[in-house]
């Protein structure tokens, strides 16, 4: 099967529609993405009926619960080469979404694709959630901010959880050890405002793995003192 019947099977298996226009749009995001993959470290990624499914289908699953359009500002924290960002900003055109990410290459890779796509909607940062998060500009300023695969709930929650506004929210992309994860993250996520509201269980077409998004809403302003500088969360989780 080619990349689109497979992101097409597996959206349909989830319950997942796309705006027209929008297949042929990811069918490019991803033949960029494989072209950069082993300057990018995403060698992962060649096989396409794979990546369909373990990379678009799953970033794109959010939309099953989801509804994002005009009005809505979400952040993706560690965007890598674009994922969960690109897909979700592909299949929303009406929210404004902004692409956080570290490492230089990988934000020069997701600035050419943004442009190559026309993402008139989305906006590269690069730079470290630890600096972004302090900043007036970006701190609270989110209805929602999304990461998968940056780090454990733990640690990830004081890099995430500044940018949430209150009343917004927070949806960490997780396997199958997210309630250990939620478990070891309950101090972290009272001090910083934060409260677990759903956990959502899908599974990944094909293979079935299983995954878990979840859900934390901010319920009061995340205190001043967090995030703390760049390495600390790390090191000295909260
Ligand atoms: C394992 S990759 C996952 C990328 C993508 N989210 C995905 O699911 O394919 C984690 C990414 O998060 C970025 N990252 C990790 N910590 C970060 C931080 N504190 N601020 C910004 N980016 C960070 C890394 O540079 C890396 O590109």
């Amino acid at each position: 099967m080619t990349f689109t019947a497979v992101l097409r099977s597996g959206l349909t298996e989830l319950g997942v529609e796309l705006e027209p226009g929008a297949e042929g749009l990811l069918a490019e995001f991803f033949g960029l993405v494989k072209e950069a993959a082993a300057g990018l470290n995403l060698t992962a990624i060649k096989e396409p009926e794979e990546a369909a499914v373990k990379h678009f289908v799953d970033s794109l699953a959010l939309l099953r619960w989801v509804s994002l359009g005009e009005g809505d500002r979400l952040l993706d924290l560690g965007s890598g080469a674009g994922f969960p960002g690109v897909p979700l900003a592909v299949a929303a055109p009406g929210c404004r979404f902004f692409l956080l990410e570290a490492v230089r290459k990988k934000c020069f890779f997701l600035e050419q694709a943004v442009k190559r796509l026309g993402l008139t909607n989305t906006t590269v940062v690069c730079g470290r959630a630890e600096e972004y998060g302090r900043l007036d500009r970006y701190r609270e300023q989110f209805g929602w901010v999304v990461a998968r695969g940056v780090a454990a709930l733990r640690e990830l929650a004081e890099y995430a959880l500044p940018f949430v506004a209150v009343g917004g929210c927070f949806v960490a992309y997780k396997g199958p050890r997210a309630a250990a994860e939620i478990e070891a993250a309950r101090e972290a996520l009272e001090l910083l405002g934060g409260r677990v509201e759903e956990m959502v269980t899908y599974s990944l077409p094909r293979g079935g793995e299983k995954r878990v998004l979840v859900f934390i809403r901010k319920e009061r302003a995340t205190p001043a003192q967090f995030p703390r500088r760049a390495g600390v969360a790390r090191k000295r989780p909260l």
